[in-house]
């Protein structure tokens, strides 16, 4: 059945091997290549990872449209599985009866109302970060990468798992460092043939880097959660409600807690596994995107001086972003999406079909591992004309009106879209607005200068490099 893919355009293959050699390039030239491979005149492309695995690419909104919507391919491709010793079959992963089970039991942790009282942590988190910037504002060029980062880790550890770790205050975070070398790792092994294989990847490949990385990060989520549950026993059974804060609304570890309490079915492996997951999920992509707007911002006066005329109008001498500000900064709104379009935190998903399924007129037999290559998606032109060029503007809700629905999925769609995709915009905007309202920037790089690595999280190779005044200066 696989011999119904040969009808999908693709480049050219060897025997056996397929295309698994075009892959063997540094981190930084892969999404070079995912591009060049795939066909400008055909909606999806078919490449060999070896030829007893092909892949269908698809980047254009109509097939992407059958692929997400309805139920007919929710589990994750076996790409995934590299990230199992670290994430487990936690909602990112798992799926069938496990995930629809867990994404039901989590989704009140996402509620509105719970969104509204984090506004709060992340105008905290973000002054933290604009204290730190504000030495940094002397127009002396500096990478701001990991500094986002971690405000973005300090924001994601106080709002789910209601805990002050304080990590910008710190100089280095060990969890940080792990987060970025084993997702690499992870990547590395998809493309290479010989790593496949547990043994040998810990024979010969990064194996030891690997463990050494999961021990930092199972050491963190796992001191998260016995230090979580000592709160939530203590404050349980002292006034016999939920923790302080928390009202019944429960945000999302002490909601894991109470649900094992009351004998559901929640081994503490499940609730690592959900911890992992959102402590990664909840910080790394969020980081990408602050990032990558700065970047934009800083290379686009005209447009970051909008935004600084949008703030000061809608902000005005209130010290506290609401969510009614939040609602206001249209214009900010509008390059947070934009820049999501170019540079997607996500930039791949993959799926695997239980059913033969049909997209452009074309057989994906059961089984065949489906990949949506977001980054490429979004700079279809005939939905995003001139589509390297930055233009918050095609989010004016006219423009949105005019493109395929599928166009632009930042945050994937359907049932297994993104958890957290208000708390994201949410928490960007009140870091971008804290930080931009006192501050200008310049961004020092040219796109090509970023050198984009696609590491399960889109990341640029040499950080952020700006320039920071502070404003009225
Ligand atoms: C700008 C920020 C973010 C972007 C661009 C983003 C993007 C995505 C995308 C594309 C997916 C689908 C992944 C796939 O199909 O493999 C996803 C899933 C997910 N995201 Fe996000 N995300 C962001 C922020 C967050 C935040 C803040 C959280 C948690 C607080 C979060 C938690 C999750 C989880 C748990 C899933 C798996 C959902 C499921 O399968 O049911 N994400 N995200």
């Amino acid at each position: 059945s696989v011999r119904a893919l040969d009808s999908i355009k693709g480049p050219k293959e060897l025997p056996i091997l397929g295309n698994a050699l075009d892959f063997l390039v540094p981190p930084d030239e892969i999404l070079g290549v995912m591009i060049s491979m795939c066909r400008k005149d055909s909606p999806m492309t078919r490449f060999w990872m070896t030829k007893f695995k092909p892949y269908v690419v698809l980047h254009s909104a109509p097939c992407v449209e059958v692929l997400l919507s309805g139920n007919k391919a929710l589990t994750k491709s076996s790409d995934y599985d590299y990230l199992l010793p670290w994430l487990g079959r936690g909602l990112l992963i798992s799926t069938g009866a496990k995930w629809f089970g867990r994404r039901k039991m989590l989704t009140p942790a996402f509620h509105f109302k719970i969104l509204e009282d984090f506004v709060e942590v992340f105008n905290q988190k973000s002054a933290i970060l604009v204290s730190k910037l504000a030495e940094k504002a002397t127009g002396e060029a500096f990478d701001i990468f990991n500094m986002v980062t971690m405000c973005t880790l300090d924001t994601i550890m106080e709002t789910t798992m209601g805990l002050s770790m304080d990590v910008q205050r710190q100089s280095e975070i060990p969890y940080v460092e792990a987060v970025h070398k084993i997702s690499s790792i992870a990547q590395d092994r998809q493309k290479k043939l010989w790593q496949q294989w547990d043994w040998l990847f810990r024979l010969v490949g990064d194996g030891k880097e690997h463990d050494r990385c999961l021990k930092i990060l199972h050491g963190v989520s796992l001191t998260t959660i016995r230090e979580r549950r000592r709160l939530y026993a203590a404050s349980s059974k002292s006034d016999n409600s939920a923790p302080e804060g928390t009202k019944e609304r429960l945000p999302f570890l002490d909601l894991l807690l109470k649900y094992s309490a009351e004998g559901v079915d929640l081994s503490d492996e499940d609730i690592r596994e959900e911890v992992d997951t959102f402590m990664f999920e909840g910080h790394d992509t969020t980081a990408t995107a602050v990032n990558m707007t700065l970047y934009l911002l800083g290379s686009h006066p005209q447009v970051l001086a909008k935004v600084h005329e949008e703030l000061d109008a809608v902000l005005g001498d209130d010290e506290f972003i609401s969510s009614e500000h939040l609602t206001q900064l249209k214009y900010l709104e509008r390059c947070v999406k934009e820049a999501l379009r170019l540079y997607p935190s996500v930039p791949i998903i993959g799926r695997v079909s239980a059913q033969d399924l049909v997209i452009d007129g074309k057989l994906i037999p059961a089984g065949t591992n489906l990949m949506i290559f977001i980054y490429l998606l979004h700079r279809d032109p005939e939905q995003f004309p001139d589509p390297e060029t930055f233009d918050p503007d095609r989010f004016l809700p006219e423009q949105i009106a005019k493109r395929h629905p599928y166009a632009y999925v930042p945050f994937s769609a359907g049932p297994r879209n993104c958890i957290g995709q208000k708390f994201a915009l949410m928490e960007e905007k009140v870091i971008l607005a804290s930080v931009l309202r006192r501050f200008t920037i310049k961004s020092l790089h040219r796109p090509h200068e970023l050198r984009m690595m696609g590491e399960i999280i889109l990341r640029p190779k040499r950080g952020v490099m700006l320039k920071m005044w502070p404003r009225n200066n």
